[in-house]
């Protein structure tokens, strides 16, 4: 899906920064961060383990402070202090999939509780009969039976129990979910059926995904663009499949050229040797972030830029 600019923006990023640690032990672990998501599309970041995804997703949702710049949800601000009635509609608006169901349910909770937590907090509180047909309504909408909500998580294998974190999700009626790495913990031979679930319930349900992978195939099947993060800098946003036969940035090429490997670690030693970040001279200009053709946005000083530029003709 090319990039509808007439389409709303529903979530907009502007120089975002977060930090952890105090004063000299202060690291800031993303930096200068600028993106907008429009309605209905899937925005993919990618990035090799520790790069900042999770945090700008944390950030968004306000588990993590921001140190700077402007989160806004349809146009209202939504991170550092806010109205409570507005944090109260953004906690049902803006939901989170997580990626480790073994690690994120509730071990002695029955799915019927799981799933309806969210509704259970709220102000506005339902029936008793309209939560159990909610809660079985979206049961049935991610794919499993409404009297497995008598049941405990680990009852469960690992993709029903990611069906039942994203029924908790969508039982709030969000428009915007972050889905941070949703299959990389499940088997193989799952994934597939849950990124295509994920699909099916963007279609039915109008939803907006900001989508957390490190796994680029899985990227290329899902978001509609995609930000390329290293070290909490972007070096390079656009349409996916523009960034998927034109990599500009040297980051990015590294990247695609690096099969994922399920050990960060050994993954991160590879990458090191495809992407040594010492090639960028940055000492006499530091690097823009630039639109070097349309929608497609990269980091770079003046020399590379016009190489990049060179390399589009
Ligand atoms: N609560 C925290 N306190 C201190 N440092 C943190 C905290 N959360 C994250 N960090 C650090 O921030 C950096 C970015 O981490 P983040 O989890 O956002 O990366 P990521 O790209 O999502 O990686 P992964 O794919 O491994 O989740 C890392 O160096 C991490 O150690």
């Amino acid at each position: 899906m090319a990039v509808d600019k007439s389409k709303e923006k529903l979530l907009e990023v502007k120089n975002l920064k977060v930090s952890f640690g105090e004063h000299r032990h202060k690291h800031v672990v993303v930096n200068n961060v600028s993106f907008d998501i429009y309605k209905g599309e899937t925005f993919g970041l990618v990035g090799e383990s520790g790069s900042g995804k999770t945090t700008i997703g944390r950030a968004i949702i306000r588990i993590n402070p921001t140190m700077s710049g402007d989160i806004f949800f349809h146009g209202q601000k939504i991170n550092g202090k806010i109205p409570k009635e507005l944090d109260r509609e953004i906690t049902a608006k803006i939901q989170m999939i997580f990626q480790d169901p073994m690690a994120s349910l509730n071990e002695r909770a029955k799915v019927d509780y799981i799933v309806s937590e969210g509704l259970l907090n709220r102000k506005v509180k339902i029936s008793e009969s309209k939560r159990k047909e909610l809660v079985d309504k979206t049961l049935l909408d991610v794919g499993l039976l409404p009297e497995f909500s008598s049941r405990f998580p680990h009852e469960f294998s690992g993709g029903q129990r990611q069906r039942i974190g994203i029924a908790r999700a969508l039982i709030m009626e969000p428009e915007f979910i972050i889905a941070d790495e949703p299959i990389s913990a499940l088997d193989v031979s799952i994934r597939a059926q849950v990124l295509n679930l994920l699909s099916e319930l963007q279609k039915k349900r109008n939803l907006t995904y900001l989508f957390i992978a490190h796994d680029l195939s899985v990227m290329r099947f899902i978001a509609d663009r995609i930000a390329v993060i290293h070290k909490g800098v972007f070096v390079e946003m656009g349409e996916t499949e523009k960034i998927f036969t034109n990599p500009l940035h040297p980051y990015t090429k590294a990247l695609l050229s690096a099969v994922p490997m399920p050990d960060p670690i050994a993954e991160k030693k590879k990458l090191l040797t495809v992407y040594d970040p010492s090639i960028h001279d940055y000492s006499v200009q530091k690097p823009k972030w630039v639109e070097i053709e349309e929608n497609h946005f990269v980091l770079g000083n003046d020399p590379e830029l016009e190489q990049y530029k060179k390399s589009l003709q």
